[in-house]
């Protein structure tokens, strides 16, 4: 048994994760996996690249496959004795159709339905409770069809149809249609009076035409037409799946789709729904169809597989590789696989809409793309079983709004196995405000903190190089060129002007070029992120190493990364870029030359600050510090991850900055700066002074200790150079010269030790059962 089965982990799992080498779970797996499996909220604080991911994509994988195969065993059980029930219809038209009953899944806990799957009943006073049929109508199908619900009770109800992503309260939202016991009819929370009311013993029938011409919702009341209550929009018959939707409140009713003799006959031109032709219907919504366990009348076995977990992420590149963590985790999964899909911003919103269509079972993606697509009707959220914020702290400060609003429309109801689950993780994750929105969100939280409050893993090295235009004056020399951001292209720079602050703000930015490129050679660096407070930056600095890379060489004249141009191995400069401002494609096509070599530097803006893993990475610069001090502990993380060792270096200015501040999306000042917006932002420009002793301050104070500076020739400082030393460590390289054959021999010499106490258990328990026999 593996490291991880001994968690509880299914060996499926177990052996994706040995694929990848990884042979014993990180602390942070050993304490979270348990506990997500045992069902709990979970909050995990661990530092940079110690595994969070796994910590929680394996169990929920788990959870999610095991829901799955359950459901399709359930579905495979409801569609063989629906089958059996029905018939009666028109000889050969219904033979193949799924059996239509009242979803068993689809449908508020609170909302009781009878084993034939034609009763339900909700016993609350209070709460309105839905359920919806377990098959489904083509909008576009051509044909019209019939159900009748006779009223069992006395209480409140309302009945008609929807599609399988609206609320299960009928006829809140732009997807559900319902005439309710009061005479109004309802949709998108708008209640019209309609037709007359109904009460107990009465038998009201919905019609659906989705005939051409037709696209409409009617109703009768014991066999009298009430008339046309909605017509339905192109767009819905076009695309929508219509099921029977019936919500209850205290009340009790029986349905009948027409397997059985119906109370009053159907208009004409109406089929009842249980005699629809097969090519009408599909199956949706419950346990007919989920899991891929019941089939679709047109053979679409994931139509109605609704996503079970919803993962949140800040960057759509930090989303892409969570989503990718997920696909190789669960890659032994079988019958039934487990299917990720990626929402994010910036890309084409067509194939992500045809992947909620054939079904998804996990969600990962950024919040703008997810509210908009759960806010449309496009991703449902009934079946939701997990709510994951990676980078909690980030996502909460930056979109509470939208994680609260999703939090609202997530399944509260579920117990046990159906408990809604919500994990939050990060490695900074002490903040007021993560505290509050747990407190709001989570229930019972259970608390893993590993290293406390920020911690920097040992395995990074983190040092600063001081800046100071007043002390070193060669930013005043015209060579090499630099490339500074124009903040003072109207400021006259020169000797004279030496020591206004406007100069030296102009200073630190062409010796902060200069400098990178002192350290880079100097640490003879072959690989590094390097980190830029702006894009604007980014692609100056791009620039500047572009031409390092020698004038008119490929890879240089800017323009970020665009296809493979060069060799990184032959330029000792060349970089491409990873920020907000470039494309989804060029991001991609960034991260893959960097991680693949073909580049040696990735310039990045803080998109790339948090949980974004290359591998064995050995160098991180930080030309400006970040404005927020839980931000450097997530920049300084991209290296010292998975016991590789890892030196961070930051350039810290001695004096301010002036540096653009565009609280205006897409402005771009710096392409023409003038006297009116390279004022500071208090006097109606776009420039803000950047201090990054303070900054400095805050980050020291936060980790309560000073960060050592390297010498002005760029030299460690003297004991991390003895410690690294004494160690044999080197940046980009397992920490101890490769800890992993140690624990590969430990693992072998543990195996054949638990080898030896299992046989030594049988022989007790055969032997003691043994003795039972003997004596009885
Ligand atoms: N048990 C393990 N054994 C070996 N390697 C592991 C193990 N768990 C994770 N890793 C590797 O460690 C690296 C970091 O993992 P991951 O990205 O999940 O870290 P993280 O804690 O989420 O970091 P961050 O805080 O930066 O987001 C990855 O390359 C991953 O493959």
């Amino acid at each position: 048994m593996s490291a991880f089965e001994e968690l509880g982990v299914m060996p499926e799992l177990a052996k994706a994760v040995e694929d990848l080498g990884w042979m014993l779970p990180s602390p942070v797996q050993a304490e979270a996996i348990p506990l997500i499996l045992g069902g709990g909220d979970v909050m995990a604080a661990a530092e940079t690249g110690s595994g969070k991911t796994g910590a929680f994509a394996i169990p929920m994988l788990q959870i999610v496959h095991e829901t799955l195969r359950q459901r399709a065993r359930s579905g495979a059980a409801a569609s063989t004795s629906g089958r059996g029930g029905g018939g009666g219809g028109e000889a050969g038209s219904s033979s193949a159709a799924p059996a239509c009953v009242l979803s068993s899944e689809d449908r508020e806990l609170h909302v009781a339905v009878s084993a034939d799957g034609l009763t339900a009943q909700c016993r609350s006073e209070k709460a309105w409770g839905g359920v919806r049929g377990s098959v489904g109508v083509f909008g576009s199908c051509g044909g019209k069809v019939y159900y009748e619900v006779t009223v069992t009770d006395e209480g409140l109800c309302r009945v008609g149809w929807s599609c399988p992503t609206a609320a299960l309260e009928l006829g809140t939202d732009k997807l559900g249609w319902g005439f309710g016991g009061t005479g109004k009819k309802s949709h998108n929370r708008q209640f019209d009076s309609y037709g007359e009311p109904f009460a107990l013993n009465d038998v009201v029938g919905c019609l659906l035409d989705c005939s051409e011409g037709g696209g409409a919702v009617a109703f009768t009341k014991n066999g009298q037409a009430l008339g046309e209550a909605f017509k339905l929009p192109d767009n819905i018959l076009r695309s929508q799946v219509l099921h029977p939707a019936i919500t209850l409140k205290n009340a009790e009713v029986a349905v009948n789709f027409g397997a059985t003799p119906l109370a009053f006959p159907p208009p004409p031109g109406y089929l009842p729904l249980a005699q629809a032709p097969a090519a009408w219907l599909a199956a949706g919504g419950g346990a007919a169809a989920s899991g891929g366990g019941g089939g679709g009348g047109r053979g679409d076995k994931d139509l109605g597989r609704k996503p079970v977990c919803l993962i949140l992420e800040p960057a759509k590149d930090l989303a892409e590789q969570t989503a990718n963590c997920f696909n190789d985790y669960g890659k032994h999964l079988r019958a039934p696989e487990v299917k990720t899909g990626l929402f994010v911003g910036g890309t084409d919103a067509a194939p992500q809409i045809r992947l909620l269509r054939e079904g998804v079972d996990v969600v990962v993606g950024t919040p703008g793309r997810i509210i908009d697509f759960v806010e449309s009707g496009k991703i449902p959220l009934d079946q939701i079983r997990f709510f994951v914020l990676d980078e909690a702290d980030r996502l909460i400060a930056d979109n509470p709004d939208v994680i609260t609003k999703l939090y609202g429309r997530l399944p509260k109801q579920g117990t046990g196995i159906h408990r809604l689950q919500v994990l939050l993780f990060s490695a900074t994750l002490h903040s007021p405000e993560v505290r509050d929105m747990a407190g709001r969100i989570c229930v019972n939280p259970i608390l893993v903190d590993l290293k406390g409050r920020d911690a920097v893993p040992e395995t990074v090295d983190h040092v600063l190089v001081r800046v100071d235009p007043r002390e070193d004056r060669s930013w005043l020399q015209s060579k090499p060129d630099v490339f500074t951001d124009s903040c003072h292209a109207l400021d006259r720079v020169g000797p004279a002007t030496a020591s206004t602050p406007e100069c030296l703000s102009e200073g630190v930015k062409r010796l902060k070029q200069r400098l990178l490129q002192r350290i880079i050679d100097t640490l003879k660096m072959e690989q590094c992120l390097i980190f830029c407070r702006t894009n604007h930056d980014c692609d100056q600095l791009e620039k500047f190493l572009n031409t390092l890379g020698g004038a008119g060489a490929p890879g240089g004249g800017g323009g970020g990364f665009r296809g493979k141009r060069e060799s990184g191995k032959e330029n000792p400069y060349s970089c491409c870029v990873l920020a907000g401002a470039r494309s989804m494609d060029e991001r991609r096509a960034a991260l893959a030359a960097f991680k693949d070599g073909d580049v040696r530097f990735l310039i990045a803006t803080d998109v790339a600050a948090r949980g974004i893993d290359i591998r064995e990475l050995p160098y991180v610069i930080n030309m400006t510090l970040p404005d927020k001090s839980e931000d450097y502990i997530h920049r300084i993380g991209r290296v010292g991850r998975a016991d590789t060792m890892g030196l961070a270096v930051s350039l810290v200015a001695a004096v301010p900055e002036k540096v653009w501040f565009c609280s205006v999306k897409g402005l771009k000042p710096w392409l023409a700066p003038d006297s009116a917006n390279t004022r500071t932002t208090d006097k109606g420009g776009h420039t803000i002074w950047y201090d990054e002793r303070e900054l400095l301050g805050a980050i020291e104070g936060r980790l309560g200790r000073a960060i050592p500076a390297m010498s002005e020739d760029l030299q460690l400082p003297p004991q991390l150079a003895e410690r690294l030393s004494a160690a044999g460590d080197k940046y980009g390289q397992q920490r101890g010269g490769g800890v992993s054959k140690e624990v590969t021999e430990h693992l072998e010499a543990i195996a054949q030790n638990v080898a030896h106490l299992a046989g030594l258990e049988w022989q007790v328990q055969t032997s003691y059962l043994s003795l039972k026999r003997k004596w009885g």
